[in-house]
C-alpha cells in the first residue's frame, strides 16, 4: 500500500541564480504550507526585483558564454543527463512534489515526476532529430540560388508556471527552451516553489553551465512575477496559469513587442453517446473529474450524457465518485487536498453556488470529516450534480476541484452546440463506440485537444495547447520550435 506520509523535506526554499542559491536581497520570506495538514513547513525567500534582474541578468550573459557556443550534440548530452539525474532522485523529486501539493504519491510517482524527466528527453531527440528546410530555386538569369531556414535560439525565456503539476509544467517548457538554445528564468508559482528549487541542484550536478536555468520565487502582480515580465532583457515569455493572469502577462509582453506561449484555462466538456462502452467511460471520467481533487487544466467539469443512458451513468458515476476518500493518505483512493485555503474556499463558493441555481447533489458537496494531523488540510467532497441548466454559473466558469455537472440530451447537433458554448478551447472527451460518429463529433470539437474514449493519453510529440480563452500557440513536439526558436532564411546565389 503506498503511504502518503510526508518525508523531511528542505526548510529554506532559496533563490537559484547564476549556478547559485540565494536568499532575496530584501531579506522578505513567506510561507510554505503543506495543503494535506494545513501546517507551514518551510519559508520561501522571495526574489527581489534586484534579485529578478540578477536572474536575467545571468540568463543573459550565459547566452554569450560556453552555452551560447555549444554545438546542438553537446546541449543535447546535457539535456539527456539532466533527465537522467532527475530519475536518479525521483524520490527526492518525489518529496517535495508531495510536500508541496499534498497530492497522493502515487499520483506524483506516476506523473508528476516521470513526465519531469521525460519532457527534457523528448526535447533532447527532437532538436537532434529535427529535419531543416532547404529549397533549390531557379533564377531569372537562368541559374540557380539554394533557400536554407536556420533556428536561432530566442534568447532569455521567462517561465511562469502555476502550482497543479509544478514540475511537470515547469519542465514542459524548461526542456524545449534549453534544447533550442535559450536560457530561462523559471517563476514556479508561490505555492510550490520546491521542485524548481530542486532543479537548480540537477543543472549543477551535471555541469550545466551557470545562469542557463535560474529561478525566482515571489508572486504574481508587484512581486518576481511581474518584476520578471516587466524586465526589458526577457525576450519571451511562456505561462502556464488562469486565463486572467494570462490578460495581465500579454499587456507586459506587448512593451518591446516580445511572443508568448499561454496555456490557459479549460472548460472542458465529455460528451457520452448512449452506445458508449460505460466501463470505459466510468474510468475515464472518473480520472478526468477526480484525478489531482480535479485540479487538471484538461479535467472534465460538464458531462453531457445521451438521455437513455443518463440515470445509469449517474448511478455508476456517483459509485465512483464515493470510492474517493479525502484525506485518508495511506489509502490508494486517497483524494488529496485542494492546493490552498484560498483554492479551497472558491471551491466551496462553487459548491453554494451550484445549490442556488438548483442543483441536485447526487454525491457530496461539502467538507469531508478528517481525522489527525490532516484535519487542518484543505479537503472539500468529490462531488456531482444534476438537474443544472446549460447556463449555471458552475457549468460555464472554471472551478477547478473535484466535481462535475451532468447534463442529458437528445442528439448529436444539440450536444456539439451545447460542448462548443463556451470561451474556451482546452480540450474535450467524446464516448461512442461508433466509429464514424466518433471521428465527426471529434473534429466538431472547437478545442485544441480532443479525446475518444479515453482522457489525458498524451503523445509528447503531439501539438498540445487551447484556443479562445484557453491559450495561444501549440507545444509538444516539433511544435515548441515555433516558440522557442527564432527562425531566418538564408539565400546563396550559386
Ligand atoms: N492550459 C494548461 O495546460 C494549464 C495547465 C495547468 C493549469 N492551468 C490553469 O492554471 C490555473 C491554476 O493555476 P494557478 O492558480 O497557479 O494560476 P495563476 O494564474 O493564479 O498563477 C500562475 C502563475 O502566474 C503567476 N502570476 C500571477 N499573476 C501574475 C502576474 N500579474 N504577472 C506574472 N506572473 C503572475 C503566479 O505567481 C503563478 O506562478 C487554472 O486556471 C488552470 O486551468 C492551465
Ligand atoms: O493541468 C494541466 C495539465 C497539463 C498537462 C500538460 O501540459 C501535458 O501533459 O503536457
Amino acid at each position: 500500500m503506498t503511504t502518503n506520509s510526508p518525508r523531511p523535506v528542505a526548510d529554506h526554499i532559496l533563490n537559484f541564480i547564476g549556478g547559485s542559491y540565494r536568499k532575496g536581497s530584501q531579506g522578505k520570506t513567506f510561507d510554505n504550507v503543506n495543503p494535506a495538514t494545513g501546517q507551514t513547513i518551510g519559508t520561501v525567500y522571495e526574489a527581489s526585483e534586484a534579485d529578478v534582474a540578477d536572474a536575467v541578468a545571468a540568463a543573459k550573459a550565459a547566452l554569450d558564454g560556453p552555452w551560447g557556443k555549444m554545438t546542438t550534440a553537446e546541449r543535447v548530452k546535457l539535456i539527456v543527463a539532466v533527465a537522467a539525474e532527475i530519475e536518479r532522485r525521483a524520490d527526492d523529486f518525489l518529496d517535495a512534489e508531495v510536500a508541496d501539493t499534498g497530492k497522493p504519491r502515487h499520483v506524483a510517482s506516476h506523473i508528476d515526476i516521470p513526465r519531469g524527466a521525460a519532457n527534457f528527453r523528448m526535447f533532447a531527440d527532437v532538436i537532434a532529430t529535427m529535419p531543416g528546410e532547404s529549397f533549390t530555386t531557379p533564377t531569372p538569369d537562368g541559374g540557380q540560388a539554394i533557400n536554407y531556414a536556420v533556428r536561432k535560439a530566442k534568447g532569455v525565456i521567462a517561465v511562469i508556471c502555476p502550482w497543479n503539476f509544478p514540475l511537470l509544467l515547469m519542465t514542459w517548457k524548461v526542456g524545449p527552451a534549453l534544447a533550442c538554445g535559450n536560457t530561462v528564468v523559471v517563476k514556479p508559482s508561490e505555492e510550490t516553489p520546491r521542485t524548481a528549487a530542486l532543479l537548480g541542484e540537477v543543472m549543477n550536478a551535471v555541469g550545466m553551465p551557470q545562469g542557463v536555468y535560474n529561478v525566482v520565487h515571489g508572486f504574481g502582480g508587484g512581486s518576481a512575477g511581474e518584476f520578471l515580465t516587466s524586465n526589458k532583457d526577457v525576450d519571451a515569455i511562456t505561462f502556464t496559469g488562469e486565463t486572467g493572469t494570462g490578460q495581465a502577462i500579454m499587456q507586459k509582453a506587448a512593451v518591446g513587442v516580445r511572443d508568448v506561449s499561454f496555456e490557459l484555462g479549460g472548460k472542458n466538456a465529455a460528451i457520452v453517446f448512449a452506445d458508449a462502452d460505460l466501463d470505459k467511460a466510468i474510468e475515464g471520467l472518473s480520472r478526468s473529474v477526480f484525478l489531482n481533487t480535479g485540479q487538471v487544466c484538461l479535467g472534465t467539469e460538464r458531462v453531457y450524457v445521451e438521455r437513455p443512458l443518463f440515470d445509469e451513468f449517474v448511478r455508476r458515476m456517483t459509485l465512483a465518485a464515493q470510492a474517493f476518500k479525502p484525506g485518508s493518505m495511506g489509502d490508494p483512493a486517497y483524494l488529496g487536498p485542494l492546493s490552498s485555503a484560498e483554492h479551497r474556499d472558491k471551491v466551496l463558493g462553487y459548491y453554494a453556488k451550484a445549490v442556488e441555481e438548483g442543483a441536485t447533489v447526487v454525491t457530496g458537496g461539502g467538507v469531508p470529516k478528517v481525522e489527525g494531523d490532516q484535519a487542518g488540510g484543505f479537503y472539500v467532497e468529490p462531488t456531482l450534480w444534476t438537474g443544472l441548466a446549460h447556463d449555471a454559473t458552475v457549468i460555464r466558469e472554471e472551478i477547478f476541484g473535484p466535481c462535475c455537472g451532468v447534463i442529458p440530451f437528445d442528439s448529436e447537433d444539440e450536444v456539439i452546440a451545447l460542448a462548443n458554448d463556451t470561451d474556451y478551447g482546452l480540450c474535450a472527451t467524446v464516448w461512442t463506440e461508433n466509429v464514424s460518429r466518433a471521428h465527426r463529433v471529434a473534429a466538431a470539437m472547437q478545442v485544441g485537444v480532443c479525446w475518444v474514449n479515453c482522457w489525458f493519453l498524451r503523445d509528447l510529440r503531439t501539438a498540445f495547447g487551447g484556443s479562445g480563452h484557453s491559450g495561444i500557440g501549440r507545444e509538444g513536439g516539433v511544435h515548441s520550435l515555433e516558440f522557442y526558436t527564432e527562425t531566418a532564411n538564408i539565400c546563396v546565389k550559386l
